[in-house]
């Protein structure tokens, strides 16, 4: 997998926590020099942050998928896909449950996240014709809900004007299952921290019982 990398890949730190200074410059800096290559994601340990490009970038489709597919989280360039891998199976080693915390300010990209974690289950879970079809409806869902609840702020031209929970229930071959439920302790898997924390989004990983688990997401602005 170290044949992934590029050079480019490896602008400045991947990872703060094997930044030289812990002061607040060296980590705005490292930051800096990342973001201005488009390398728009950095680890600190196993969280991420994300930085809001406010253009499109060529590293979510399919073929990105398939190379964070299974990797071990540390051995390719920080990315969404990275995380939401990590998650999934983390979940299905430790039957356990999940959550991924998505935060940020408003505009952060909070909502863009939650989506691009769903696109990377919706793609890689194990699925069926009736299974596609209610992955298809709940990718589809989104948009009627931004219709109603999203809003043009000085901030953000999409900003989530409501509190949005999705839960998703994955079945004993671990696939999306179509039923709803809340049920189920849960267990925090990681922040994803913008610099402020004014709006939130989580992803919920939920296993009621070695045949069944769930994915939620919150956003909450
Ligand atoms: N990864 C990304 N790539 C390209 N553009 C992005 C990305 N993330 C966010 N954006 C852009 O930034 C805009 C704002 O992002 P988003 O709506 O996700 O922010 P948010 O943190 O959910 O904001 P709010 O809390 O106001 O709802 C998006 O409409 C999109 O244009």
């Amino acid at each position: 997998m170290e044949g992934a990398l590029t050079a480019r890949d490896r602008v400045g730190i991947q990872d703060f926590v094997l930044l030289d200074e812990t002061t607040e410059a060296a980590f705005l800096s490292n930051l800096k020099k990342r973001f201005s290559k488009d390398l728009i994601y950095t680890y600190i340990g196993t969280l991420l942050v994300s930085v809001n490009p406010y253009k499109e970038l060529d590293i979510y489709n399919k073929k990105q998928m398939d190379i964070y597919m299974g990797v071990n989280f540390f051995e390719l360039p920080p990315h969404i896909y990275a995380l939401a891998d990590n998650a999934y199976h983390t979940m299905l080693t430790e039957f356990n449950n999940h959550f991924i915390l998505i935060s940020g300010e408003s505009g952060a990209g909070k909502t863009e996240a939650s989506k691009k974690i769903l696109q990377y289950y919706a793609v890689s879970c194990p699925s069926t014709t009736l299974l596609n079809t209610v992955r298809d409806k709940m990718l589809m869902s989104n948009p009627v809900l931004e219709a109603f609840g999203n809003a043009k702020t000085l901030k953000n031209d999409n900003s989530s004007r409501f509190g949005k929970y999705m839960d998703i229930q994955f079945d004993g071959q671990v696939r999306i299952k179509c039923w709803i439920h809340r049920k189920g302790k849960k267990l925090s898997l990681l922040l994803f921290g913008a610099l402020s924390v004014v709006g939130c989004g989580v992803i919920i990983f939920a296993i009621e019982d070695k045949k069944s688990c769930s994915m939620g997401t919150n956003n909450i602005t």
